[in-house]
């Protein structure tokens, strides 16, 4: 499977600034050759217009939550059934903001991960550690149980997407070393076979926290290292299409 480069532009910019940058990257997909699939994921109030620009581009829509609940009385939530409809592909689940802002647990992310399944969404779960749990040396131990605890068990490969990001680098400009990052990545794919089966190779492991054109090759380039979702550079076209080039 090609790596996946996956843009989060979380509550970044007004609707001008969305589609100017859809534009541009629809410009550049024009051109085609790309080895990885790449995917952005705006706000909600965007992803409409967004989606109506790549529509045909090969660019993929993503939203940045969803409830797990198909729908009903959950104000200010919105339903994978709407990210679908509006034309998102993915969905990002379990980011460490929602683990922190909305208090967000690995049940509640497997709940929403099954609900974003059954709206015919490609998940992509997030999990990392914060930086007193590595000084702690809990790191693999963190990651282990937010994989077991957030990942729906003896779901396809194909359907399922794991972010690794440690918290403490996302948006800190500090990166994971790639010896960190594949040693992260190779416990998430030993975890992963025991919730998926042989289909564990399969799924794609994506790196998260200050991604930039500088450091992207050699992250990708890591050992069960699948793509990168992509925080602050992923708002400039012109970074997120050098990182997006940069897969092996
Ligand atoms: O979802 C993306 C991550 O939180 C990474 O953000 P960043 O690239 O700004 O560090």
């Amino acid at each position: 499977m090609k790596p996946l480069i996956a843009g989060n532009w979380k509550m970044n910019g007004l609707l001008a600034d969305a589609t100017a940058l859809a534009e541009d990257l629809k410009a550049r997909a024009a051109a085609g050759g790309l080895a990885c699939e790449l995917l952005v994921c705006p706000p909600y109030p965007h992803i409409g217009p967004v989606a109506d620009i790549l529509s045909e581009s090969g660019v993929q829509v993503g939203g940045q939550d969803c409830h797990n609940a198909g729908s009903g009385a959950h104000t200010g939530d919105i339903s994978g059934a709407m990210l679908r409809d509006m034309g998102c592909s993915h969905v990002i689940l379990g980011h460490s903001e929602r683990r922190a802002d909305h208090g967000e647990n690995d049940a509640v992310v497997r709940a929403k991960a099954e609900a974003a399944l059954a709206a015919g969404l490609i998940p992509i779960v997030c999990v990392g550690e914060t930086a007193a749990e590595r000084s702690a040396g809990q790191a693999l131990a963190v990651i282990a149980r937010q994989v077991k605890g957030s990942v729906p068990v003896g779901m396809a490969a194909e359907r399922l997407v794991v972010a690794y990001e440690p918290v403490w680098a996302i948006g800190t400009g500090q990166t994971a070393t790639p010896g960190d990052v594949a040693e992260a990545h190779t416990e998430i794919r030993r975890v992963l076979v025991g919730l998926v089966g042989e289909g564990a190779e399969q799924v794609r492991i994506l790196y998260g926290g200050s991604v930039k054109p500088a450091n992207a090759r050699e992250l990708m380039a890591q050992h069960n290292v699948g793509g990168a979702l992509v925080g602050g550079a992923s708002l400039k076209a012109e970074d997120f299409w050098a990182i997006a080039t940069s897969c092996p």
